[in-house]
């Protein structure tokens, strides 16, 4: 019998490895979920920002989709960065073929400012994506756009994590709260209670990517059947130690570190 936890993930890439497809895979494989990819646009970008993007033909992203779904079983599925509405359209058709917790990093920029994501896909996204989501977990400028609000304090981000259950369907919401001073504090609203998930914020410029990892290491224990609040939990953990073990890699902001995380884990066994 099979006992694999498969975690899918629709998203785009990073050559230099700190964010999109290649952070979500090592995560998957930090966590022991076996990790698959389909890949929405081929990103040139690298810690100090975005240089160009190659979005994949619709009729390419639709034969990545089924080529996995027909073949391999998922027991869990994240989207990062999807380009264009016919990306999305293309996704969106292709949901009935898979029954698995949907994790949904709504990301349209990456931390240089680069868009990443067309200004009128935005909205799409929001009203044809959203509502199909287990859990969607936008950063703070990305919360403000589903909503049309300025969030500032911790209140705030229980507002927008409710209003975005309750009025634009999604079963869960997380707000993140990387972008504020103090506590790194997280807010979820999961369709009945507000739970928040806090640490230590640490002072490191190094966090290119965070956003990928947190939602691909939700997803991995989603995959191997954990509870959404235990996933979360735990990828808090995950997350947080990834960005304190992060590398001075490159000549802008630094990608995580996710195998010292493993390394301070076999430290403790030994
Ligand atoms: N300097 C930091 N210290 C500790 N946790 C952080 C720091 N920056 C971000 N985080 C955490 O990393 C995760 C990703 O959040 P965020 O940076 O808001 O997302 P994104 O990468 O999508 O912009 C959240 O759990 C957030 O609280
Ligand atoms: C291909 C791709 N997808 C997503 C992002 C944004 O990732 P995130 O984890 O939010 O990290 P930063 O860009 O904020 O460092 C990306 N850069 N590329």
């Amino acid at each position: 019998m099979n006992q694999a936890a498969c975690a899918l993930t629709i998203a785009g890439t990073d050559p230099s490895g700190g964010a999109g497809i290649q952070a979500d895979l090592k995560t998957f494989q930090e966590l022991k979920s076996y990790g698959m990819s389909v890949i929405t646009s081929v990103v040139a970008q690298n810690t100090t920002g975005v240089k160009d993007i190659h979005d994949m033909p619709i009729d390419m992203l639709k034969k990545q989709l089924e080529a996995v779904s027909s073949d391999m079983p998922i027991h869990a599925f994240k989207t990062g960065m999807i380009a264009s509405i016919e990306m999305m359209k293309a996704i969106k058709s292709w949901l009935p073929a898979v029954a698995a917790p949907y994790v949904m990093d709504p990301v349209m920029m990456a931390q240089s400012g680069d868009p990443l994501m067309e200004e009128e896909s935005r909205l799409w996204l929001r009203d044809n994506l959203l509502p199909y989501t287990t859990l969607v977990t936008p950063n703070i400028p990305e919360a403000e756009d589903i909503i049309g609000e300025s969030i500032q304090s911790i209140e705030d981000m229980k507002e927008a994590a409710e209003q975005i259950v309750t009025s634009f369907g999604a079963s869960a919401a997380l707000v993140k709260g990387g972008h504020r001073k103090g506590q790194a504090i997280d807010v979820l609203f999961d369709g009945s209670d507000i739970h928040t998930f806090s640490s230590k914020r640490i002072d490191t410029e190094n966090t290119h990517g965070t956003g990928c990892t947190y939602s691909a290491a939700i997803t991995a224990h989603l995959s191997h059947g954990t509870s959404l609040i235990e996933a979360i939990e735990q990828s808090k953990y995950f997350v947080t130690e990834a960005i304190r073990h992060s590398f001075e890699l490159g000549q802008g902001s630094g990608p995580t570190n996710h195998f010292a995380t493993r390394e301070e884990v076999f430290n403790k066994w030994l």
